[in-house]
């Protein structure tokens, strides 16, 4: 296990409690709504962008251009260090939750750009054409190889940091080696019992992100170049330094500025490759997700598909091929955020923002552009940005990035419209709370328990990666002050929870299928050849011997083994067509061939889900392929009949092969699907009807458990009626006593009733049938005594006990002396019903 950067960070003056500015970017002033838009570059980045966009064979975009003339206002005057929990009262707030705003000078370049346009080939990334200063400094030669651990199954790395603060810490992050975390005993509510240990994969404290970065991220961010999709989040109360965590400041540079420097330096390392990056930034604020790089304007990003099959719609993706490049889209992000000051954090997130990089990579080579497949039209530009082409038989890997900052759990604000965010991002917190809560149930368990990823946008965008599709980090921020404890202990509950996720994250590449296509038709035609040899053989009629029955056999073996291998490329010419057609999804499976029956009813519906699709398109490239053999251009009428005969026995051919085709469809695609459909459905309608039997168990439990409540409600305000009543009726009775001496109490008793009810004591509301058994037999009875024997149930006795009291109450030498006065018989007569002081 990895060593804390506790001890070295430590020692460090922690105290640094600056405000996170935008990454490389000028600061903002402190309450400024991104909406001026007057900061919102980075003065260096545009200039660095138009140096290493020279190096390219086109310009990145029309708005690549745009954003290198960008005139920028000097920077905002830095934020002074201080205490983050506090905001200046004298400080006007962030007016509303900005966003760019519509008289924004660029909106409308930038919605000019298309970036599905620009042609990949001319904007990849190799390590020649890596600049030197856009790598990280520190990057040691092992670096590119710390990558990944291979296709193991897999935690979630979850380290837990601590925010230095000016209050002492109610923490203790110092146990020597066991990156444990533990509640100082004072703070610990329950005396009784020792406060729980905690443990993690990392314990840091201190503000050096350094460290930070190269314990929590840096391996996630080279597993993302090696093909793996990697997630690194940041998760804790408001003002605990999650957004210090991910984007830090001017000084500490948080993980996002440090992975695009590490990925730019993984580049620069491995000759052997090349890249293809496009970046894109967005946030969920109040259950909606929003594009931070388009304009203003742009509809919402929708999340579309389903299961593991999830992608965002619309959503810019900005290739990027410097560091400048991408400092000038983070910061054009940054700038669109919705922030706001709210009571514990002068520049709080509202939303929860994602940075997602989409890293494609192949091995080097001779590229004479993209490929196509023969006989379908070249395809339309990829909607979203370019995509890789695999060529000469070489794959493309591709693999997600996502850098996310949570927006903090926080309590009901001053203010209303942050106390409406703050209800949104509560909850989405608490749907992200209970979908890894069932996660972890279901890894301990062996269970396969719903998980409820749609109950949020966040969770719902985090499913593939949270269903084991990536390697996760999680940074739990804490709030280290005595009056965060509870806010605190609830994060690194969190933060316990997901460590128990399981993941197994695979990488994902795609194959050059025109190169096997190739070698598959080769073979075949080879394999054919070689069978219509062996036939003509066969049918020799200079054959000078008859083969054995033994050599009869091996023959026919042989020739069955060749038509059975002809069959098994065609198959593959099917697949191989399949997995080209699913190229633009990464997330899809390769082939249905691989359908794994061992999967869960959920994860088979999924794949029967693409598998319709891979259909789909099967029968559009058939459709294709029919097209362009029906538009093959006539022969002219005085055309040789050679040339006909030619054309004839290639149209048969064509006409042999797309039969060949559909035939491996069928015999591929066909049966195991409506099996696998079949299955699905089947043990989906039993999962359906168990899980209704059980709903409507918890139901009817419900119901009855209401009933019950309902009931008991009632029993309690009766008794509590009754309570007081004879809390007020022994009040009464006692400042009567107590005020009339033994003579006018004799006389009080004897006080005909239509007197007696004329007093206060009449207005008593009348106890009927009470189910409590009161005897005071007579004894003077402190009110606050009573009020405090009935409130701890002191005064409801069972039967037995009842006696017992009953009989010392008459033996007591008090009631013998109070005999005769008027105090016999027992009140409990006076309250079941009678109004009047008893004769
Ligand atoms: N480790 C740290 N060292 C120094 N300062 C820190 C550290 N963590 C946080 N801070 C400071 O604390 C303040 C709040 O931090 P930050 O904005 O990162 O919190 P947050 O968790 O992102 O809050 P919110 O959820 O409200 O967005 C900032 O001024 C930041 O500079």
């Amino acid at each position: 296990m990895a060593t804390t950067s506790s001890n070295s960070t430590q020692t460090q003056p922690s105290k640094r409690l600056l405000r996170p500015t935008s990454l490389f970017t000028p600061r903002r002033s402190l309450s400024t709504s991104s909406s001026s838009g007057s900061s919102r570059f980075s003065t260096s980045g545009p200039l660095n962008a138009l140096a290493s966009a020279k190096k390219f064979k086109a310009a990145l975009s029309s708005e690549a251009r745009v954003r290198t003339t960008v005139k920028t206002k000097p920077p905002a005057q830095s934020p002074a260090p201080g205490t983050p929990t506090k905001r200046d009262p004298s400080r006007p707030k962030t007016p509303g939750t900005p966003r760019l705003a519509e008289d924004d000078p660029h909106r409308d370049d930038r919605s000019e750009m298309d970036v599905s346009r620009v042609d990949p080939e001319d904007v990849l990334v190799d390590w020649e054409t890596v600049e030197p200063a856009d790598i990280s400094g520190e990057v040691d030669e092992n670096f590119p190889r710390a990558a990944s651990n291979g296709d193991q199954d897999d935690k979630v790395l979850v380290s837990i940091r601590v925010r230095p603060s000016e209050s002492p810490s109610a923490w203790d992050t110092q146990m020597v080696n066991t990156n444990s975390i533990k509640l100082l005993s004072q703070h610990h509510r329950n005396a009784a019992t020792t406060p729980p240990v905690f443990h993690f994969d990392q314990i840091l404290t201190g503000s050096d992100n350094k460290s930070v970065y190269n314990t929590v991220a840096r391996n996630h961010v080279c597993a993302a170049m090696d093909g793996y999709n990697a997630v690194v989040f940041a998760y804790g109360q408001t003002a605990s330094g999650k957004t210090f965590t991910l984007s830090g400041d001017d000084d500490q540079p948080g993980i996002i500025p440090r992975a695009m420097k590490d990925i730019f330096a993984f580049i620069r390392r491995t000759p052997a490759r090349e890249y293809l990056l496009r970046c894109s930034y967005l946030e969920i604020y109040n259950e909606t997700i929003y594009d931070l790089l388009a304009p203003a304007s742009a509809p919402a990003v929708q999340l579309q598909g389903s299961g593991a099959n999830v992608w965002l719609a619309p959503l810019r993706e900005e290739v990027v091929t410097s560091l400048a490049a991408v400092r000038a889209v983070i910061a054009r992000g940054w700038a669109a955020r919705r922030t706001a000051t709210t009571d514990w954090n002068d520049r709080s997130s509202r939303s929860h923002s994602v940075f997602r990089v989409v890293i494609e990579s192949r091995e080097r080579g001779d590229t004479n552009g993209g490929r196509q497949t023969p006989g379908v039209p070249s395809r339309p530009p990829t909607p979203g940005g370019p995509r890789l082409q695999s060529i000469g038989g070489k794959s493309v890997q591709t693999s997600v990035l996502s850098l996310i900052d949570l927006a903090g759990s926080e309590k009901a604000t001053s203010d209303k419209e942050r106390t409406r965010e703050g209800k949104y991002i509560n909850t989405s917190l608490l749907t992200l709370g209970s979908v890894i809560a069932t996660l972890a149930e279901n890894a301990s368990k062996g269970k396969s328990d719903h998980v409820p990823f749609r109950n949020s946008k966040l969770t719902r965008m985090l499913q593939p990666s949270l269903s084991g599709d990536a390697r996760i980090s999680v940074i739990c921020t804490l709030n280290p002050d005595a009056s965060a404890v509870a806010e605190s202990t609830s994060t690194l509950q969190f933060a316990q929870r997901i460590k128990k996720v399981q993941l197994n994250a695979k990488k994902k590449e795609v194959v050059d299928t025109d190169a096997l296509l190739e070698r598959y038709r080769q073979e075949i035609e080879e394999l054919k050849n070689r069978l219509a040899e062996k036939e003509k053989e066969a049918d020799a009629p200079g054959k000078t011997r008859r083969l054995s029955a033994r050599e009869q056999l091996d023959e026919s073996k042989a020739m069955k083994d060749l038509n059975a291998r002809i069959k098994q490329l065609t198959n593959l010419i099917l697949t191989s067509q399949t997995v080209d057609e699913n190229r633009g999804d990464e997330s899809r499976p390769a082939s249905p061939s691989k359908v794994d029956f061992d999967m869960t009813p959920y994860q088979l519906q999924q794949e029967l889900l693409s598998a319709r699709r891979e259909i789909e398109s099967q029968a559009t490239q058939i459709l294709a392929l029919e097209a362009a053999l029906l538009a093959r251009p006539e022969l002219p009428p005085d055309a040789p009949e050679s040339e006909k005969d030619r054309l004839l026995v290639e149209q048969a051919r064509n006409v042999r092969e797309l039969e060949m085709v559909i035939k491996g469809y069928d015999d591929n695609l066909g049966a195991p699907l409506r099996a696998v459909r079949e299955d699905v459905e089947r043990e989906w309608s039993g999962r359906l009807a168990v899980e209704e039997a059980k709903r409507k168990e918890a139901d009817e439990w419900a119901t009855e458990l209401a009933r019950a409540l309902e009931k008991e409600k009632k029993a309690r305000q009766q008794l509590e009626d009754e309570r007081r009543a004879l809390a007020a009726f022994v009040t009464r009775f006692d400042s009567l006593t107590s005020s009339t001496s033994a003579t006018s109490l004799a006389s009080l008793s004897n006080t005909p009733p239509a007197r007696a009810s004329k007093m206060p004591l009449a207005r008593l509301p009348p106890i009927v049938e009470s189910p409590v058994r009161i005897d005071l037999g007579g004894l003077r009875v402190e009110p606050s005594l009573l009020e405090e024997q009935w409130d701890g149930g002191g005064m409801i006795l069972d039967d037995e006990s009842f006696d017992a009291e009953r009989a010392m109450i008459a033996s007591s030498p008090k009631r013998t002396q109070n005999q005769g006065k008027g105090f016999d018989p027992p009140i409990r007569e006076v309250l079941g019903g009678k109004e009047n002081l008893p004769a």
